[in-house]
């Protein structure tokens, strides 16, 4: 997970999307370095999980690039970008099947998987993978604190747990980069320091990450740097104590057309 280069794990040059119209993203670029905790920011509407989507391809780019070390990614569909490149996402919304149990979702996103004949001929190999399969879903489930709850429909978890479980889902694939939209909104304030801790735990163990965040206590927490979004362009990329100080930033939050949430 962690590299030993100076090279950026992430460079995103010139990218641009629109929606019709709508230029939701205009010449963003920014560098993650490895081993970064990088909060996305930005007031409602600005474009923040558009950008999440475009570097993971679950919405094509316009125009510009995505690099991940250096291998341009920018044209590859999500599944590629997934399994292939190393990078994990969560949603915003997780929504979990009714008739799979916690850890059977977990055992689901692990993308080693042995494939259709593997598993209708019950071969050694898929019978190790899956094997492989369970062990890690059992490991990342007791460090995302979710083992009392593994056996219950994922459906059932709490908003706050299924987040924990888009995680879990997120590190089966081993990513060298995990990107987060929103991992507290709406979370109970306990589960919310849970999270905290369990991000920084996966830092400490080496994994860069980008999330996506509007909670200041947790970007004050958890961020080493902060780049921020207004109306699609970036307007500062700071550390997190210099948001409050930052004129674009202010201006941004309290100046533009977008709805205010809590700012700097
Ligand atoms: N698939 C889509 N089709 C059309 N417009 C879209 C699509 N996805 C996003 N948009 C538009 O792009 C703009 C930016 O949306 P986006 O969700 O990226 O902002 P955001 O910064 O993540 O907002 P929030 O903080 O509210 O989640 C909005 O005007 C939105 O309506």
């Amino acid at each position: 997970m962690t590299t030993s280069t100076h090279q950026p794990i992430l460079q995103v040059r010139s990218l641009a999307k629109a929606f019709g119209g709508n230029k939701v993203l205009q010449d963003v670029s920014f560098d993650v370095q490895p081993g970064e905790i990088v909060g996305l920011l930005g007031p409602n509407g600005s474009g923040k999980s558009t950008l999440l989507n475009t570097i993971t391809g679950f919405e094509a780019i316009d125009a510009g690039q995505v690099l991940l070390q250096g291998k341009s990614i920018g044209a590859l569909p999500a599944h590629r970008i997934v399994s292939d490149e190393g990078v994990g996402r969560t949603f915003q919304l997780p929504s979990m099947p009714t008739k799979m149990s916690v850890i059977e979702v977990a055992m689901a996103a692990a993308t080693k998987q042995h494939g259709f004949w593997g598993t209708l001929l019950n071969s050694r190999a898929a019978r190790d993978a899956e094997a492989a399969a369970r062990a890690k879903a059992t490991a990342l489930l007791d460090e995302l604190l979710l083992t009392k709850v593994r056996d219950l429909p994922a459906s059932a978890l709490s908003g706050g747990q299924k987040k924990l479980l888009g995680i879990v889902c997120a590190l089966m694939g081993e990513p060298r980069l995990l990107m987060l939209d929103e991992p507290t909104a709406g979370v109970h304030p306990n589960l919310r320091n849970d999270i905290v801790s369990a991000l920084k735990r996966l830092n400490e163990q080496g994994m860069t990450l980008v999330v996506v965040e509007h909670d200041m206590h947790f970007i004050r927490e958890l961020c080493t740097r902060c780049v921020v979004l207004d109306r699609g362009h970036i307007v500062a990329s700071c550390a997190p104590a210099e948001l409050a100080q930052n004129e674009r930033v202010l201006q941004a939050y309290l100046g533009g057309g977008n709805k205010h949430k809590e700012a700097a």
